[in-house]
């Protein structure tokens, strides 16, 4: 133990988890602009091929730091995030960034569990980290049937220190009571509270010292065990680009993955493996003609809405002079305006779809169709 490792001397770390949609990127957009005086630098993991919240997050907070760790956080336990915080730590060493804490806002896809293992693990992070808590957000429209599909969300709320249920404003008392006791059951050890739009205290979320590993090896045995069963027991979306992480989930392929030194692949079976989630990117330069998209978005919704887990967007809309970010969770869809486009700003469209068999073709032509002129 040298002098960094005194206990009050580590950065606290805290995980943000919660299925696909549940509010987690509101909650940390509001953690960031609440004045609370306290420097944050975040890490931001993306299931979706591409880095839509990244762009949500830098429109509201100028200060904070973003490191993207693209793709699946999972995968790159033993790399790009021992990378991303080592690299903060250096950039914090020498002056070059300012922050006393970390939010880590992982993928909704994941499975918490080798997150938290790499602050346990890996020596260079357990030096100078410490796991603050791990917070999870479920969203109580959506939560009950998530929990039934998605063995991730379920360990969400198992390695959860805090829940937060957020969108309690679309559900009845009912159904409210009755997935806090659900949630309940499968986690007594966390508190459970409601969140709208992200608004909670911090005390409630920062500062808990809530990870205890002796609680956690009683959940999960083999937490410390250098293979652990769970490490790679999620879904994967086939990502069509290339985030230098090239994954094929033929399963016989694994050993030609492409994960570097260090990666366990090889010597973990994929239990959960679904291979039916897939996730694609729209993009052009050209303006949407927004009557015309419109329409589009709200049949394809209507059509698609329960195998569509996720879709978000920036879009360049034909007569805006913003951005319109647009973004949904199954049938529930919302938009809203963002940043003006800059003078001189390349402007364009980008659109993430993350589902269950989607059938791309429709997604893709429709969307050039609804393009202004096209
Ligand atoms: N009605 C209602 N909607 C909410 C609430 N909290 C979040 N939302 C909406 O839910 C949608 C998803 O919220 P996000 O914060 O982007 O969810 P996320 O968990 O970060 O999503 P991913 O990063 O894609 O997994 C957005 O349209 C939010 O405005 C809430 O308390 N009530």
């Amino acid at each position: 133990m040298n002098a960094h490792s005194s206990p009050d001397k580590l950065i606290p770390v805290t995980v943000l988890t919660g299925f696909l949609g549940a509010g987690k990127t509101t909650l940390l957009k509001r953690i960031l602009t609440e004045h609370h005086g306290q420097r944050i630098a975040v890490i931001e993991n993306e299931f979706g091929p591409e880095s839509i919240d990244n762009d949500l997050l830098v429109q509201h907070s100028d200060e904070q730091i973003i490191e993207m760790s693209n793709g699946c956080i999972c995968c790159t336990i033993r790399g790009d995030l021992v990378e991303a915080l080592s690299d903060l730590r250096r950039q914090r060493e020498t002056g070059k960034v300012k922050f006393e804490r970390i939010i880590i806002e992982t993928t909704g896809m994941a499975n918490p569990g080798p997150v938290c293992q790499t602050f346990f693990m890996d020596d260079e992070v357990a030096e100078f980290y410490k796991l603050d808590a791990v917070i999870t957000v479920v969203d109580a429209l959506h939560g009950m049937q998530t929990l039934d599909d998605q063995p991730e969300a379920q360990k969400q709320v198992g390695f959860a220190d805090r829940i937060l249920v957020s969108k309690k404003d679309l559900v009845n008392d009912l159904d409210y009571q009755a997935l806090r006791a659900r949630l309940m059951r499968m986690n007594p050890r966390a508190a459970i509270t409601p969140v709208h739009f992200g608004e909670v205290d911090l005390k409630e979320v920062l500062d808990i010292s809530g990870f205890n590993l002796n609680d956690i090896i009683e959940i999960d045995p083999a937490f410390l065990a250098e293979q652990h069963p769970d490490a790679h027991d999620h879904s994967h979306a086939h990502h069509d680009h290339d985030h230098g992480h090239d994954h094929h989930h033929d399963h016989d392929d694994e050993d030609h993955h492409g994960c570097g030194a260090g990666c366990q692949h090889h010597h973990h079976h994929h239990p959960a493996h679904d291979d039916e989630i897939s996730a694609f990117v729209f993009k052009s330069e050209k303006p949407f003609d927004p009557a015309k998209l419109e329409e589009f978005l709200g049949g394809i919704v209507q059509v698609y809405g329960p195998d569509l887990l996720r879709y978000k967007g920036i879009l360049y809309l034909k007569g805006v002079k913003r951005r319109m970010i647009f973004q949904g969770v199954h049938m529930m869809t919302g938009a809203e305006p963002g940043q003006p486009w800059g003078p001189r700003e390349q402007r364009g469209t980008k659109m993430v779809f993350i589902g269950r068999k989607l059938p791309r073709d429709v997604f893709t032509k429709g969307l050039e169709m609804c393009l202004a002129g096209g």
